[in-house]
């Protein structure tokens, strides 16, 4: 192909991406999520799940004990295709692994005298709500995105606006049964294996295939009564947010900077008692994205600062815009006239996005692209969104709270007590003049190691294998990795994670 053409292609492809998104993938996730709830639907009338979970995990210790059979010649990993992940890149190690193949996707049991409810890992964050919002229940942190999966957000990490108050993922599961390279079954909680149970969260499925967890529940009322606090000034948006984040009052609390100076914080609590007049479905198809709406909330002129939110649509009130960052594929996504024709297909599933994107897109988003979070202590937060702006000057940035324990693991507090935490989301064009991908995504790395923080791992990491052990406790890890005999069996986590181990 000629020069011309070829830099024709790209300009069509980065300019007009919004083409194939709207022609093709928005039907496609559409047909493609119909086909998903009618399945679910008739997979739990049959109440198959229940009955075949004994069987799905003999065949997963089937497929262990023959790879151990067969001379273990590869390390193993899930054999989930990696265009499904979460996960900006696709995991390169697939290709050279041994993968099990793990089609656990159903909802167990809920018991509600005991207030848990158990999950096979592939079950996702959407079918959870949709489970158990309609029953009244909820476990208490629910990521956003429909289609992040237990088994990613327990093997990874997940947080969301309650998370102030339950910590991240890993701290609302009861417990875990899995899958050990040797093909044996282990169950592990608190009280059972707890050096295991301890070091699952973060461990990118390296000690182990997760086949099923218990996850706490609590009572969910039908709506979030949300309060919007317009803060104009970054010492005052650092001071609003940590109150609002260590008030024990608030069950909701989050974040959204739209300006080195300009924010708007949210806290919200569980109601029953929507005052009529202020109920807000802003997970309706033709409602302006969520982060849209909040943004009008910095004009005074926008007087109504309190709303109530269906619990359904506050738990994915981002999903419909991917946080901010459907506006850079669908730049008129957010129109009215296109949310009124076309809003009810949003989102193109992002699964559907990593499948047909490009190398002209992959190397868009890698050289004029960030997508980072970064867990920073609260008492660094004005520090942060400083180093932020200055390295990236990229708006909206997202602020959630959580509070994290001194529980052992790879991730805790590391000032010898339990302290509030803040993930800083950053995703969208920095504007900065200087960005380079690597260099200011190290900037980000070091200043995270040097302030005691942490770096969500779906996202790049451009740290050395001695920076990354820096980071992350591995203490008990790598005992865990001795004891269960790992070194042979699953790469370590850095090798999953790291750019050399993403395409
Ligand atoms: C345990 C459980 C798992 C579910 N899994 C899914 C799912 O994977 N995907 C999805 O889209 N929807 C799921 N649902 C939601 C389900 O689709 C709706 O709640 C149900 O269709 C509503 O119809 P119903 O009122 O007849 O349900 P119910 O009358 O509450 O129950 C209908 C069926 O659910 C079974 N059931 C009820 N409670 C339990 C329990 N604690 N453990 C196991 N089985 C139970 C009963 O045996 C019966 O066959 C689940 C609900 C429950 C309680
Ligand atoms: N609000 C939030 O908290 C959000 C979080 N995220 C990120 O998304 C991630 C989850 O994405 P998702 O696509 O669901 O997960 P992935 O499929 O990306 O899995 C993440 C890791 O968990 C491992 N894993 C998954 N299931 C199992 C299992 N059953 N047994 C053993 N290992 C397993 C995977 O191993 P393998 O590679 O072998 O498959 C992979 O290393 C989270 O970790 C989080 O970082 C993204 C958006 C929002
Ligand atoms: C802790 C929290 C809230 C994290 C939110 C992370 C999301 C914003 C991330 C997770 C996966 C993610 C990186 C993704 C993308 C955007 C940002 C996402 C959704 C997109 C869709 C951007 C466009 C890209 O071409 C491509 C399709 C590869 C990715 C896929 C993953």
């Amino acid at each position: 192909m000629s020069a011309e053409t070829t830099s024709l292609m790209k300009y069509l492809i980065i300019n007009y991406r919004w083409v194939l998104v709207c022609f093709f993938l928005l039907p496609l996730s559409f047909l493609y999520n119909g086909y998903f709830a009618i399945r679910n639907w008739i997979f739990f009338k049959l109440s198959s799940a229940p009955k075949n979970h004994l069987k799905k995990v003999q065949s997963i210790q089937k497929q262990v004990q023959e790879w151990n059979k067969k001379g273990r010649k590869k390390k193993l990993c899930t054999a989930r295709p990696g265009w499904q992940t979460m996960s900006f890149r696709r995991p390169a190690y697939k290709n050279t692994s041994h993968q099990i193949v793990v089609d656990l996707v159903d909802v167990l049991e809920i018991n509600l005298d005991q207030r848990w409810v158990e999950v096979e890992p592939m079950v996702t964050m959407g079918q959870l709500t949709t489970v158990l919002n309609p029953l009244g229940w909820t476990i208490p942190v629910v990521p956003e995105l429909d289609d992040l999966t237990v088994g990613g957000l327990v093997m990874g990490t997940g947080i969301e606006s309650a998370s102030h108050k339950h910590g991240l993922f890993q701290s609302i599961c009861l417990s875990y049964e899995m899958v050990l390279g040797d093909g044996s079954v282990i169950n592990c909680s608190e009280n059972e294996n707890s050096e295991l149970f301890y070091s699952v969260p973060w461990s990118y499925g390296t000690l182990g295939i997760l086949t099923a967890t218990r996850i706490r529940l609590i009572p969910a009322k039908q709506f979030i009564k949300l309060k919007y606090h317009a803060v104009h000034g970054l010492d005052k948006i650092c001071e609003r947010f940590v109150e609002a984040s260590s008030c024990s009052d608030n069950e909701f609390v989050e974040g959204i900077l739209f300006g080195p100076d300009r924010a708007v914080v949210m806290t919200g609590n569980f109601t029953d008692k929507p005052e009529p007049d202020k109920i807000n479905c802003i997970g309706k198809w033709y409602k302006p994205w969520f982060f849209k709406h909040v943004e009008k909330k910095l004009n005074p002129y926008y007087k109504n600062d309190v709303e109530y939110l269906p619990l359904r649509d506050y738990y994915h009130r981002h999903t419909r815009s991917i946080f901010w960052e459907a506006q850079d594929i669908i730049p008129f996504g957010n129109n009215l006239l296109f949310r009124v024709l076309l809003g009810w297909l949003m989102p193109p599933k992002v699964s559907f996005l990593k499948l047909t994107q490009t190398e002209t897109t992959k190397e868009l988003y890698e050289n004029h692209h960030v997508i980072q979070d970064i867990l920073i202590p609260a008492k660094h937060l004005h520090k942060s969104i400083k180093m932020f702006h200055e390295t990236l000057e990229v708006y909206p940035l997202w602020l959630c709270p959580f509070y994290l324990g001194q529980a052992p693991g790879m991730v805790h507090s590391k000032s010898g007590k339990s302290e509030m935490y803040v993930d800083v989301g950053v995703y969208g064009v920095p504007k900065v003049l200087d960005f380079k991908p690597e260099k200011s995504t190290r900037k980000i790395e070091k200043f995270a190691i040097d302030h005691d923080g942490y770096q969500m791992l779906y996202a790049d990491t451009y740290t050395t294998k001695e920076e990354f052990r820096n980071m992350f406790d591995h203490k008990l890890y790598d005992k865990l990795r001795k004891k269960l005999n790992c070194e042979d069996t699953f790469p370590e986590v850095y090798e999953k994670v790291s750019r050399k181990a993403r395409i």
